[in-house]
């Protein structure tokens, strides 16, 4: 450790630097706020911090407490290395980081994402960069620090914008107070900034988007909403010259369902084609590809449908980052990052013949699961209260206490408390806005009609055990969403669960 750093405030300086740097999704960050604050870290409980718990978007005590201290320590600290020529190593990563960390909450922690991103000229977004600006300069004013000058600004401003944008997407959005709520919201930040935010700042901001990211999970469990935080939360430079960014984030994301789309469709798309490629292709078209921006991301739902021929040519854009529009010889190159989502079980797709392996393999360079709502349930029944409260709020503001009462009245008094909800949250949200309607929700009719179909013939004794046994698991498997969970509560193996599933029940199960 530095001896430029007085011994009182080493251990701070320390637990700050890895705060600055840390997942804030993750358990770690509520220890490393109890060292930060020379509190006594074990008795710290695996709480998940969750928006669906917020009154408001005040800062928690811990946070409060934390900032006086780095706000008076920064200065004294600006004011002691003023005239320095040299300072060690170690004495300048920490007080780097501590600069970091005072001027995201100082300029950024605070401001709207339309602040930021707004365009110039007299902009909130505007004067936050100057602020910015003149605080890093003065920070950073010691002779020790020569190398540190305008880009190093900008860029550290950009990185810092895109945490800020980042945090807004996934707390605000992703919700649920769960331990895999949590995770999720700890994997998708991951996925923007890997484990090692230090490496992405210094190098893999720009390169990070070659990755593509895989998000499987149940229908209803939020891939969509996944693939936007995703997409709006890329890295977009920061011109200091013309004080603004150089693309809005807001027009990030390019989603495409591919369900939807016949294979030659699904084609012409993705890549465009060229007049007269093929019957009906009376004029030139850009694909997606093409209207993606280089700081965006393509987003391919159910990528599980996508013709074998397609396949080839998304894993070249992949590979290789270029593509032809149909019908067309020129190279084009893309430069976002694409975004999939299956909620079909893709290892069984490649075993059946219907998915290409090299292309799940290079899609599953970062993988995410979004986990049902009755997984979320199972480990914290509570968690449907805050995921009501929320939906109230968006579906009636200014009644949703109201609303929320209602229909936490309802479920209790109307449905199985093990009810399963294999709609997930977007069955939740139907639910609420049923109840707010018409006082009832009637959950899934065809999907019960089919329960009771087989049911009812078991009852009759007029299934084989074969049939029974097959029945009994595409029901539990289109109530769990996966393989391994349907194995787990029917202890059996995977294989055994694959083989029993009847694909065209299941598929009407879901429908
Ligand atoms: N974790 C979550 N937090 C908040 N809202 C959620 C969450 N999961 C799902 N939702 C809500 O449920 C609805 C469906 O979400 P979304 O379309 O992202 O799911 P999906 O998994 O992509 O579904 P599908 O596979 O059917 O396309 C949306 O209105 C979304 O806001």
């Amino acid at each position: 450790m530095s001896d430029s750093i007085p011994r009182e405030h080493r251990a701070f300086l320390q637990s700050l630097a890895d705060l600055a740097y840390c997942n804030p999704f993750s358990p770690q960050r509520l220890v490393l706020e109890q060292q930060a604050l020379g509190r006594d870290a074990t008795s710290v409980t695996e709480e998940v911090w969750s928006r669906t718990q917020e009154t408001d978007h005040t800062e928690r005590p811990s946070v409060l407490a934390i900032n006086d201290q780095a706000e008076n320590l920064v200065e004294h600290l600006c004011e002691k290395f003023a005239k320095r020529r040299t300072l060690d190593a170690r004495t300048r990563e920490l007080y780097d980081d501590l600069v970091t960390y005072v001027l995201y909450y100082r300029h950024l922690a605070h401001r709207t994402i339309e602040q930021l991103f707004a365009p110039p000229r007299g902009s909130a977004g505007q004067i936050a960069w100057r602020k910015f600006a003149s605080d890093y300069e003065r920070l950073f004013g010691s002779p020790a620090f020569d190398d540190y000058d305008t880009d190093t600004a900008a860029h550290l401003y950009a990185c810092l914008c895109q945490v800020r944008r980042a945090f807004k997407h996934i707390f605000d959005c992703i919700l649920g107070e769960s331990a895999p709520a949590g995770r999720l919201r700890e994997a998708v930040w991951q996925s923007i900034f890997t484990h090692d935010m230090r490496r992405y700042r210094r190098s893999l901001y720009r390169s990070l988007r070659e990755l593509p990211t895989l998000i499987s999970g149940p229908s209803g469990t939020g891939k969509e909403l996944v693939a936007r935080a995703i997409a709006c939360s890329q890295y977009l430079d920061f011109d200091p010259d013309r004080e603004r960014f150089i693309d809005d984030p807001a027009v990030a994301f390019t989603p495409i369902n591919l369900s939807a789309l016949s294979p030659t469709l699904i084609e012409s798309e993705l890549f465009g084609h060229r007049r007269g490629s093929f019957t009906g292709a009376d004029a030139d078209r850009i694909g997606w590809f093409e209207v993606c921006r280089p700081h965006g991301a393509v987003f391919l739902d159910e990528i599980g449908e996508l013709d074998m021929g397609i396949q080839v040519k998304l894993l070249r854009v992949m590979q290789q980052r270029t593509y032809t529009r149909l019908g067309d010889s020129e190279e084009r190159v893309f430069a976002g990052k694409i975004i999939a989502a299956t909620n079909r079980d893709l290892a069984a797709e490649i075993d059946a013949g219907r998915f290409r392996h090299d292309l799940y393999y290079r899609l599953c360079a970062d993988r995410i699961e979004t986990p049902s709502l009755s997984q979320q349930l199972v480990e914290r029944p509570q968690a449907l209260e805050g995921l009501v409260h929320f939906i109230a709020e968006r579906v009636a503001p200014g009644e949703s206490q109201a609303v929320a009462a209602e229909t936490l009245d309802w479920i209790a008094g109307n449905l199985p408390r093990s009810y399963s909800w294999p709609g997930n949250i977007r069955e939740l949200e139907q639910c609420v806005r049923n109840i707010l309607v018409r006082r009832e929700y009637i959950p899934r009719t065809e999907a019960a009609t089919q329960r009771t179909g087989w049911l009812t013939a078991a009852e009759a004794g007029e299934l084989t055990a074969e049939e029974l046994l097959s029945a009994y698991t595409t029901w539990v498997h289109s109530q769990l969403g996966t393989y391994e969970a349907t194995a787990t509560k029917l202890g059996l193996d995977r294989r055994t669960v694959k083989s029993k599933i009847d694909a065209k029940w299941l598929k009407s199960l879901r429908e």
